[in-house]
């Protein structure tokens, strides 16, 4: 666990970046600080490394008082991952990855070695690990910057933005690689963000920070979504709350299971109407009205997917996406189980509101 209590940073120039904060980071769980600009998240966040000394107050690592450890046991402890990924230029990523295991004495061969499965556990390979920075995308950098965090197998993890310079359809990739990891490697983790979806995704918790480095509120997701503590967390929030909190809520999605007619893809619907069009493993492809053998031109995609056990924003959005006001619902293995009409879906949600409000 990280805890902070009663952390406050003055800048010499008299600015209060953080004021008086109290913050538990629970072991192996991901706590996100977000608010806006200039509130005070890098601040926090360094001074749990102690790249920045607090004014007043004490940040500990399970019981113990950062004040007391060293620099080095300090950097062995906590792993640190910045925006633009940091990482030394005229090394390759390998040795990017190496370089602290070997500074604090690793023999330089299993540090290799270490550095080597750490790419290919953040999804590069052998060619990667060869390249120097500028030779990488901005996604395999933060990658690189990633492994070389987690180098000397350290419990704690900071990330500051660490994903924010990729464009966004990398940035939902990097979030959901790192959700898988962090499921395997279970490190205390806190990460700034400014952006509150980021937040909302990868939190186990997040602590909504307001200028001057207070504490607006810490809560998981779904409880500062469906409560929030203050005009300011709700403005923060923004609009489409009720919606995004549906991310939330698992709604029992096969007891409103209705059957369909399917097709495969070459064969003659048998009836009028609307068909499912499945592939050879039945998973769905979308929708279909042929009454020819049906082409793939012939599929109409608009709906999305919901997976059985999925949210009820998922159930809702693949029943209000379909051509047919019918969302399609998958195993977990993608194989089509039937449809939920828009209708049972939001019949789910009026039930998740009911439960939420009793
Ligand atoms: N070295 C410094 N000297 C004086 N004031 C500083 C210094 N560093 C930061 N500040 C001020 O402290 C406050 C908090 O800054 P900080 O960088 O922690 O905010 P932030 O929430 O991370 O902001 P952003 O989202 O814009 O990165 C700001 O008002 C900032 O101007």
């Amino acid at each position: 666990m990280i805890g902070l209590k009663d952390v406050t940073k003055e800048y010499p120039d008299g600015t209060t970046a953080v004021h008086s904060l109290n913050l538990e980071a629970p072991t192996g769980k991901l706590t996100v600080l977000v608010g806006p600009s200039g509130c005070g998240k890098t601040t926090t966040l360094r001074m749990i490394n102690r790249l920045i000394r607090p004014t007043s107050g004490t940040i500990e690592l399970d019981g113990v008082d950062t004040a007391t450890l060293g620099d080095v046991q300090l950097r062995r402890k906590i792993g640190y991952v910045i925006q633009n990924a940091g990482l030394f230029p005229h090394r390759t990523a390998l040795d990017n990855v190496a370089a602290l295991p070997i500074l604090l004495g690793e023999k330089k061969a299993p540090a290799r070695a270490n550095a080597m499965e750490l790419l290919e556990r953040v999804g590069l390979t052998a060619d990667h690990a060869r390249r120097y920075p500028w030779q990488l995308s901005g996604g395999q950098q933060q990658r690189v910057g990633v492994a070389r965090a987690l180098a000397t197998d350290p419990p704690y993890l900071l990330m500051d933005e660490p994903f924010s310079a990729v464009d966004p359809i990398v940035r939902n990739q990097l979030q959901d690689e790192f959700l898988r990891l962090q499921r395997e490697i279970g490190k205390t983790i806190v990460m700034v963000t400014h952006d509150i979806d980021e937040a909302l995704k990868l939190g186990d918790q997040v602590a909504v920070l307001q200028e001057g480095g207070f504490l607006a509120q810490l809560d998981t997701p779904q409880r500062l979504l469906e409560r929030p503590a203050s005009p300011f967390v709700a403005d923060f929030l923004g609009n489409g709350r009720g919606f995004r909190s549906l991310q939330f809520a698992i709604g029992d999605a096969v007891a409103r299971l209705a059957d369909e007619s399917r097709v495969g893809l070459g064969a003659t619907p048998r009836t009028d109407g609307w068909h499912v069009v499945v592939d050879d493993r039945e998973r769905p492809l979308g929708w279909t009205r042929a009454a020819s053998p049906v082409r793939e031109q012939d599929v109409d995609v608009s709906g999305t997917v919901a997976r059985a056990d999925g949210s009820l924003r998922e159930l809702l959005d693949a029943a209000l996406s379909s051509p047919t006001g019918r969302g399609l619902v998958v195993d977990t293995s993608g194989v089509f189980l039937g449809t939920v009409s828009i209708e049972d879906a939001s019949q789910l949600a009026a039930e998740a509101h009911r439960g939420r409000a009793a």
